[in-house]
């Protein structure tokens, strides 16, 4: 027996998930209780592939790295090809969909229909997409539990450092009375960088090679991308359905170097921080640059890394600093929902997110 995976979507996270397969192979078989094959692969411009009995996890990083396509991964005896995403999800024989297509943050498409028909097929989703989690977070949900399926979400806020579920595991009884953050990997990134003397344009495009900007990299620069993760936490963690017109929003677009200069002469930095805070049943969200001094906490969050504080009743703030982006450490946050979902499944016990 194996627990069957179909991608939607080969990119940056998809290839870093299935690296971390390969290379943690016996790890993975002892933390599930079984081995994870990858039964099909459906991307935009690379094609898709599906082998109903596994396809060949090297050959295919192999295939994709030498010619940027899956089109000449070798045709065997059950091998089809030429599969759509909506066709990949409902006809595989997978029992769970990595959905890791980029993020759209308009209308969350077409993720959020690949999270419906994976749902209404009874297969689970771990995704890192942040449209749907972020748009249809409490219709998705519901859809899944009706179906017995999955919803798994960690990755999308902060990629592999444990945001969503750690609270709602380690923190219960606790109130969470604000959560307070950098979000997004890639504006602290350039902005870490524009300290150091890069222009813009350099470190946008350095994010860019690296893999921890979005497709569109308006969504990091605009603050949409902390926005979307700003509403996620509203939603998980605080039980509080915002919307992004909910969300008082500005990214780093304006910031020059001469901002730069004038924060570092007043002993200061900029950082992009988000902000939830409880008010009664109502929650006050906003994602704004701002002129921080160098004791703050956030000070010291460099480059991709990304921190989290939980304002807590009880225990008082809770600190979580780790990667905010990354190839290995977003694949890994796909790895840790399908080894809870083994977990949860051995134990006989329900999900949370
Ligand atoms: N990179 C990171 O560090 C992090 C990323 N994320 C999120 O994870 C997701 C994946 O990110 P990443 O891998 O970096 O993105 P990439 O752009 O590298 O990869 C996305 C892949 O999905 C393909 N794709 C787009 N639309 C479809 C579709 N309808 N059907 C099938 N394939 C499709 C794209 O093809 P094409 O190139 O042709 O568009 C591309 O190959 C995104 O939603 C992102 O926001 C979350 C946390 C961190
Ligand atoms: N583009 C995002 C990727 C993770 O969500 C970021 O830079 O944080």
């Amino acid at each position: 027996m194996a627990h069957k995976l179909a991608f939607i979507g080969f990119g940056t996270v998809g290839q870093g998930l299935a690296e971390i397969l390969l290379r943690k192979q016996q790890l993975v078989r002892q933390e599930m209780g079984e081995d994870v094959q990858v039964v099909a692969i459906s991307d935009a411009i690379k094609g898709s592939v599906y082998n109903p009995d596994g396809l060949d996890l090297a050959l295919v990083l192999d295939v994709v790295k030498r010619t940027g396509s899956l089109e000449s991964y070798p045709d065997e005896r059950s091998t089809q090809k030429g599969w759509d995403s909506l066709k990949t999800i409902r006809e595989t024989n997978a029992d769970t969909i990595v959905e890791v297509t980029f993020t759209n943050v308009r209308t969350g498409q077409p993720a959020i229909d690949h999270c419906r028909a994976a749902f209404a097929a009874g297969k689970n989703v771990v995704t890192s997409n942040k449209g749907p989690a972020a748009l249809q977070y409490a219709e998705l949900s519901a859809l899944a539990q009706e179906h017995g399926a999955y919803f798994g979400i960690e990755g999308t806020v902060m990629s592999g450092t444990p945001t969503l579920r750690m609270p709602l595991l380690t923190l219960p009884g606790n109130d969470i009375t604000e959560i307070r953050g950098i979000f997004n990997g890639t504006t602290n990134y350039i902005l870490t960088c524009m300290e150091r003397g890069m222009t813009y344009h350099e470190a946008l495009a350095r994010a860019q090679q690296l893999g921890y900007a979005e497709a569109d990299p308006t969504s990091d620069i605009e603050g949409y991308d902390a926005m979307y993760k700003v509403i996620i936490l509203a939603n998980v963690v605080m039980g509080v359905p915002l919307q992004p017109h909910d969300v008082t929003c500005r990214g780093i677009a304006d910031i020059t170097p001469a901002d730069i200069q004038r924060a570092g002469a007043q002993g200061k930095r900029w950082k992009l921080v988000s902000r939830l805070v409880k008010r009664g049943a109502d929650v006050i969200a906003s994602v704004a640059p701002e002129m921080i001094s160098l004791d703050d906490p956030l000070a010291s969050v460099s480059g991709t890394t990304n921190a989290i504080t939980y304002e807590c009743d009880l225990i008082g703030p809770v600190t979580v600093m780790g990667a905010g982006a990354g190839r290995t450490e977003t694949g890994f946050s796909l790895l840790s929902d399908l080894i809870y979902i083994a977990h949860q499944a051995k134990r006989g016990h329900g999900m949370l997110v």
